[in-house]
């Protein structure tokens, strides 16, 4: 297995006037799991707790009791750097996520530093095929981020996930900003990129149309606790706790209007 993630409880201090200060627990009890070359979807509504557990995933931060494990090994217990080389994250925010003064060529020349010994010229040819791999042309070295749409920006950023060959990769809510026409496009990218490189996902959301696209299995997070766990997508349906059903009721209404959403799988 991959990624383990057991009995996980987050909380945060959170304070009221200067004197009294309590705590906000965030995560409840969290346990899954991701195995090797599969998309796991984790999706609720805003404010429950989807981020937090993405950062302790990737170990940003640490759990307040449980354990994460990546490979067998318990990412807040080793001081093993090659654990966390093996994860990387893409965020919603494609803009803010890049130093706006780099040009393209620069941001992806910081992730492949990792591999000692290569020459300018093969940083150079290793850059170019990583915005080959994901459909940008060397064109786009040159350029600064201003200068892309934000679904090329968004290419650039899942390059420098790639960059370091890692088993899996966050992406949290990574297509959200974008159009849903782009958004297909991304989501493709991802599913090829899976498919060519053996890359895992946890793919963190409130969009359910998204989720049936590209996840195999989902967990459905309100309030920090997992309520449901989805183990294969055609049983989405069948879903039982009624904020589940809601979910998938606002999903499928959402793809009536939407036209773009004809991958929409749910019967
Ligand atoms: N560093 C922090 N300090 C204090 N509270 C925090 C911190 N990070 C998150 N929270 C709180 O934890 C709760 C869960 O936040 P989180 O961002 O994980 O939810 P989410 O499901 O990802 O929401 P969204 O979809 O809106 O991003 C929220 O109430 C938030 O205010």
């Amino acid at each position: 297995m991959l990624l383990e993630v057991e009995n996980i409880d987050k909380s945060y201090k959170k304070s009221f006037g200067i004197m009294k200060k309590e705590k906000l627990q965030v995560l409840k009890d969290v346990s899954l799991c991701l195995y090797e070359g599969e998309c796991l979807g984790i999706i609720g509504e805003s404010g429950s707790g989807k981020s937090t557990l993405g950062r302790l995933m990737i170990g940003v931060e640490k759990a307040d009791a449980g354990s994460i494990r990546i490979d067998g090994t318990e990412i807040n217990k080793t001081t093993d750097k090659s654990i966390k080389e093996k994860v990387s994250v893409v965020f919603q925010d494609y803009s803010s996520s890049v130093n706006p003064r780099f040009k393209i060529i620069d941001i992806l020349w910081e992730p492949i530093k990792v591999f000692e010994g290569l020459s300018q010229k093969d940083s150079l040819n290793k850059i170019i095929g990583l915005l080959e791999k994901v459909g940008l042309s060397k064109e786009y070295l040159y350029r600064y981020p201003h200068q892309l749409s934000g679904g090329q920006l968004q290419r650039v950023c899942i390059a420098r996930a790639i960059a370091t060959n890692p088993k899996f990769i966050l992406l949290d809510e990574a297509i959200s900003s974008l159009d849903v026409s782009i958004q297909v496009q991304i989501l493709d990218l991802l599913i090829q990129l899976k498919k060519e490189m053996g890359i895992s996902y946890v793919f963190i959301t409130h969009d359910l149309a998204a989720v049936t696209y590209i996840c195999d299995r989902v967990i459905f997070l309100k309030e920090g606790k997992v309520i449901e766990k989805v183990d294969c997508m055609h049983q989405l349906s069948n879903v039982k706790d009624p904020y589940s059903k809601a979910l998938l009721h606002a999903a499928k209404a959402m793809n009536i209007r939407e036209e773009n959403y004809v991958y929409w799988q749910i019967s």
